[in-house]
């Protein structure tokens, strides 16, 4: 994790206000966060206090107001200007898995995935081989062809996996992806993040009210009204233990 490398995530001083005036909400101030190649971060916080439009600003999907986002070192917005065609960059650099999983229910485990890859170029052959392996990494090859009604929470979340892993992201970014999900299951969810941040050097960013699974994560942060910081390690261990 050299310095000197183009960061997975370059976040700098993020701001959104949403709305003016009596309505105006200052939601995120700010916010800076830099997530190298092959780090897991967790973002903690209570509800209200701007995780999510902190993960959407990212994400490409929701400007700020003020702040520059960074993607393996290439400026993609300068307050709400966007560099690039933010549509296609995320296709190609992003991946994003939900608290629900989002699987479309007429189609089989494998072809949920499959689809990611065909609707960015892929060809038939390739996008089935390819989700095969991934379905095999996630431990839910036996369940290929299978429907999302005939899985269990954990298994759909892992088939989310697999599809937000299909085309190579280099930044994943998961909201609350546990939260459907028991303990147990929970916790080999988020372990998945951690070892797809370290072997395919992603950087993956994962919001979460769950402390179950917080020795999982390289770097802990909290968001407290619009304010981020990075937690001290004593801090996150204190979180981490069961209540
Ligand atoms: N589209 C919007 N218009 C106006 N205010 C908004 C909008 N979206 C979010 N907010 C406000 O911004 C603040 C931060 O919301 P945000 O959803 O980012 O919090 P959060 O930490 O993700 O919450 P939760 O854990 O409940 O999902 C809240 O005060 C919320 O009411």
């Amino acid at each position: 994790m050299s310095q000197s490398e183009p960061a997975a995530i370059e976040a700098e001083q993020l701001t959104k206000i949403y709305g003016s005036g009596n309505t105006e909400v200052v939601a995120m101030k700010d916010a800076s966060m830099r997530v190298e190649k092959g780090e897991v971060v967790a973002l903690l916080g209570p509800s209200g206090s701007g995780k999510s439009t902190f993960l959407t600003a990212v994400g490409l999907i929701n400007s700020p107001t003020r702040g520059r986002i960074s993607i393996g070192g290439q400026l993609v917005h300068d307050g709400d200007v966007a560099y690039t065609n933010l549509r296609s960059f995320r296709r190609r650099h992003l991946g994003f898995i939900f608290q629900k999983s989002n699987l479309i229910p007429f189609l089989s485990a494998i072809e949920n995935v499959q689809i990611a890859m065909q609707l960015s170029g892929e060809s038939a052959r390739a996008s089935r081989r390819r989700s095969m392996e991934l379905l095999e990494y996630l431990g839910v090859a036996d369940r290929a062809s299978n429907f999302p009604s005939m899985l269990s929470g954990g298994q759909q979340q892992r088939i989310a996996v697999a599809r937000a892993l299909a085309n190579r992201p280099s930044v994943i970014l998961a909201d609350e992806p546990t939260a459907a999900l028991d303990g147990h299951r929970g916790r080999q969810v988020m372990e998945l993040f951690a070892k797809v941040a370290h072997e395919q050097g992603a950087g993956v960013i994962v919001v979460t009210h769950d402390h179950r699974a917080l020795d999982v994560f390289d770097t802990i942060y909290e968001m407290e009204d619009g304010l981020l910081s990075r937690s001290a390690p004593s801090e996150s261990a204190h979180a981490s233990v069961p209540h």
